[in-house]
Formats: C-alpha cells, structure tokens, sequence
C-alpha cells in the first residue's frame, strides 16, 4: 500500500475531512486494540491524507476512553509522518477570546488514567518532550492559516495547553490556579497524543480552537459541553480551510523535522535484546533501528 504521509486527527466537533477525493475508510486493528473509527484516506489537492475522529465520529469515547496508543499506532503503520491535531479548548488568558485560533508549543499533563508510552515489556526508551510540539508542522500551520485569510479571523502562535482528566470541567478554584501557572488553553486530549506520536517519530502539532471562557471569567457564562461544541462548530470551516492550506503546503514541501528521529537517542534497550513478542508489537517504530 502507498505510505500516507499526512495525518488529522479530529476533535470535538470536527468529524470528517470536507473536500476528501477518492475518499475510502480502512479498518486496522493494532496490538494496542482498535483505534477509536475507521481511518479515512483520500486526497486533498493532490495530496494523500488520513482523518481519523479521535471521539469517534459519532463522538462516542470520553477522553479517558479514547485509544491514543491505537490510533497513533495505526497511523503510523499506514506510513503517516506528520500528524496535526485539531481541539476545542477552554481560554485561560483575557486575550484569547472564544472562536479565536491557538497553536500550543508547550503542554502540562494533569491527566491521571492514559496509558502513557508503547514501551515497556523488555523495551526500554525515554524520549525527550521539552518540545512535545513540532515546530517546523506548527509553522506550517501558521502559514497555512494565512493563506486561508479567514474573514475576522485570529491565530495565536504559542501557548500552554494544559491537559487535564476530565470528562468534568474544573472547578473555578483549578481554574485560577491553572491561570496562575500561565497556562494560556485548556483541554483533555493532547498530551498523550503528543508524548505518543513522539515515540512513535511522527511530527505533532495543534490546531486548537478556542471555544469557552473555561470558568475563571467574571464576565462570560462558565463552559458547558453545548457551549464548547457550538462554538466548534462555528469555527469549523474555517478549521477545514487551514488543514486544507497546511496539507498543500505539506504536499509541496514537508519541513525537516526533529521529531522523526527522537528515538536514535532515546532507546535504552537494542531491538536485537528485547523479547521478539515486544519487538514485533513494535515492528512501525522500531523498523529502522533492527
Ligand atoms: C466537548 S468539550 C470537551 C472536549 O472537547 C475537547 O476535545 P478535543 O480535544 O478532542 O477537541 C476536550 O479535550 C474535551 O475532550
Ligand atoms: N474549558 C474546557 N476545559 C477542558 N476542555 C475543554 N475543551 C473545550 N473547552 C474546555
């Protein structure tokens, strides 16, 4: 099969790809169980891209339920190097507003119940997360939001994004303290994506939507999940127009990214040491270093 280079994974109110041609769904069981939908392939401009609804499409799994290790693992069987997130996230700052764009370049990780690495079993590998977002794919999507020129839109580049249990929102008490921290957004699904598509050598960035006021501001209504989602949906196409400038420009020139390499430092076991079980559970990421 043809290695699919480009991957989006859909959050909260942003089930499909528009605009997919020749558009087709595989299925693909992994060692780590099923992703969370079928993986839907097909090509924008030219271009071969994977869309996969984290929630599932009918938005069916709680960020805690959601099989981050399945469908990073899946996308990185079908060959996918560069993987963009889109999320819905709470704003902790006055100056990013709901319906305002975010491109997060840090994460905190409050998250209690993800399964947090594909190692272990006689693997051993420690990868570095300083910067858990790909830098050269964020600017990507930075340019790609310009050339979407959205009416009235606005990009933020850089950001904390601070990923917490759920599936509650916080209680105002967090959220000052998150506020406190200087955490600028708020969500429930990216860090383990990101810590995961870091072994797994693929290129990881955001596009996080701003949809709420979370609960720390005197002047707007606290978050509710209708509020979150609405605001989604009104940004989405708008969302579609960036992810679809960032794939042609991916498609015409994808950047040199560190990320695809950070497991030649991080691998404390030799493949050739490790149980040949873990090793084939493995076989996607490791297959340059056997
Ligand atoms: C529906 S509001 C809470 C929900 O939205 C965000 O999801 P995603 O990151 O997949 O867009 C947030 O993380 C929660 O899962
Ligand atoms: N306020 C919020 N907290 C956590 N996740 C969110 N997703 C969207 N808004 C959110």
């Amino acid at each position: 099969m043809q290695k699919i280079r480009f991957g989006i994974l859909g959050g909260s109110g942003l089930y499909n790809m528009d605009g997919l041609q020749d558009r087709r769904e595989i299925t693909i069981d992994t060692p780590f169980g099923a992703p969370s939908d079928a993986i839907a392939i097909g090509s924008l401009d030219g271009v071969e891209v994977a869309f996969l609804a984290r929630h599932g499409r009918s938005h069916g799994l709680l960020p805690t339920e959601i099989p981050y290790r399945a469908n990073i693992w899946a996308l990185k069987s079908i060959g996918v190097e560069y993987l963009i997130s889109v999320s819905a996230v709470g704003s902790l700052r006055e100056d990013m507003p709901p319906r305002h764009m975010v491109l997060p370049d840090q994460f905190i990780d409050l998250t209690r119940k993800r399964d947090g690495t594909f190692f272990g079993d006689g693997a051993v590998a420690h990868v570095s997360l300083a910067h858990p977002v790909c830098a050269a794919l964020s600017q990507v999507l930075a340019d790609a939001f310009d050339d979407a020129a959205l009416p009235a839109a606005t990009l933020h580049r850089g950001g904390t994004y601070i990923c917490i249990e759920g599936p509650a929102f916080s209680t105002l008490a967090e959220s000052q303290l998150y506020r406190a921290w200087g955490a600028s957004v708020i969500g429930m699904t990216n860090l383990p994506e990101a810590r995961l598509a870091r072994e797994a050598e693929i290129a990881y960035a955001t596009l996080a939507l701003v949809t709420d006021f979370d609960c720390w501001h005197p002047g707007h209504d606290v978050v509710t999940a209708e509020m979150a989602i609405g605001n989604m949906l009104h940004n989405a196409a708008g969302a579609q127009q960036v992810l679809r400038a960032a794939i042609r420009r991916l498609g015409a020139a994808a950047p040199v990214s560190q990320a695809h390499s950070a497991l030649s430092q991080a691998l404390v076991t030799q493949p050739a040491a490790m149980p040949a079980a873990t090793r084939d559970r493995l076989a996607p990421l490791l297959q340059k270093y056997l």
